[in-house]
């Protein structure tokens, strides 16, 4: 029987949430013992544990059929390969950064100046877009220590929370790609491997559209059921159950975590009491 070959990142800031997913997906994965390569014990998928930079090779030669990585990763090495999803976690930005007492006005700061990358491609193609000659030196790593040590004017780099700018003496200056977790697959399945793919989409659409929702609960006047069904529509629409007290009823639905916060002050204002807000550990819509 075939085997869905996935590469996930062995050790760093995607593994443990790449597991988790898997495992949230119903998939039994071991990873102990520093084994470079495990088989799922109730899913046709072999997990193969490598460096998150040589992922996108591996995945467009075949080696592994899909992997996780950064969108960062994909952009950078621009291989022939398919984004299949983007996975809603390992969220961060590529930004420019120039020392924090630099005046900085717009990007012809970096006319004819040095920047230290470990991203030249996307670097250098946002430069060229931009109509700036700068001098791109290349590291792996470490990239914010780059101005401090005389080896670049300024950085371009992953940044999430901005500490590691601030601990390095740096200010954020401009955006250049905003980047997540990703479902990367190899552009020749064959049929068997890509009807395993579709029913590991399906599991891990219905395990993250479950992150973004949440199932409400709550009871209210009867006479407020078409303006509240209107606020919150629910997947098809919401379930009215009538409570033993006349005039009321109890309204279940869905509503997406974002929209949460700003719709409870209408419901409230609609009459609705007693609400309760409960997470949804998988939802298939
Ligand atoms: N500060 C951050 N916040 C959120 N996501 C991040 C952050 N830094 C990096 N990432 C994402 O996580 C990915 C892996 O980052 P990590 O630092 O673990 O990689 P690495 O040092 O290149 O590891 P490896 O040893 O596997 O090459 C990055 O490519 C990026 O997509
Ligand atoms: O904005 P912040 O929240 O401070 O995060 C940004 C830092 O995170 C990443 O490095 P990481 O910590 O993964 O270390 P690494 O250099 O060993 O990959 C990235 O390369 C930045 O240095
Ligand atoms: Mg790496």
């Amino acid at each position: 029987m075939s085997k869905l070959k996935l590469a996930i990142q062995k050790s760093g800031r995607l593994s443990e949430k790449s597991l988790k997913l898997l495992e949230e997906s119903g998939i039994k994965v071991s990873n102990g013992n520093r084994k470079l390569k495990s088989e799922a014990s109730n899913f046709p998928i072999e997990v193969l544990f490598l460096r998150d930079d040589d992922i996108p090779q591996y995945v467009a030669e075949g080696v592994a059929h899909i992997g996780i990585v950064g969108q960062n990763e994909v952009f950078e090495q621009n291989l022939n390969l398919t984004e299949a999803m983007p996975l809603g976690f390992a969220k961060c930005r590529l930004s420019l950064a120039v020392p924090r007492e630099d005046k900085y006005t717009d990007l012809s700061y970096f006319q004819g100046k040095r920047v230290a990358t470990s991203y030249p491609n996307i670097l250098s193609n946002y430069f060229k877009e931009n109509d700036i000659t700068a001098e791109i030196e290349k590291i792996s790593g470490s990239v914010e220590i780059a101005p401090s040590i005389g080896l670049a004017d300024g950085i371009c780099d992953l940044v999430s929370t901005g500490s590691t700018l601030v601990m390095n003496g740096l200010k954020e200056v401009e955006v250049v790609l905003k980047s997540e977790a990703s479902l990367i697959v190899n552009d020749n399945l064959s049929p068997e491997n890509q009807r395993l793919l579709n029913q590991l989409l399906f599991r891990f659409k219905a395990v993250n559209e479950a992150k973004n929702n949440k199932y409400i609960l709550l009871n209210a006047p009867q006479q407020s059921v078409e303006k509240i069904t209107k606020i919150l529509p629910g997947m098809k629409s919401p379930t009215v159950l009538p409570l033993a007290e006349s005039g009321w009823v109890s309204i279940h639905s869905v509503v997406r975590e974002d929209d949460f916060w700003n719709i409870i002050d209408q419901l409230q204002n609609l009459g609705a009491e007693g609400i309760l807000v409960s997470p949804i550990e998988k939802m298939i819509v």
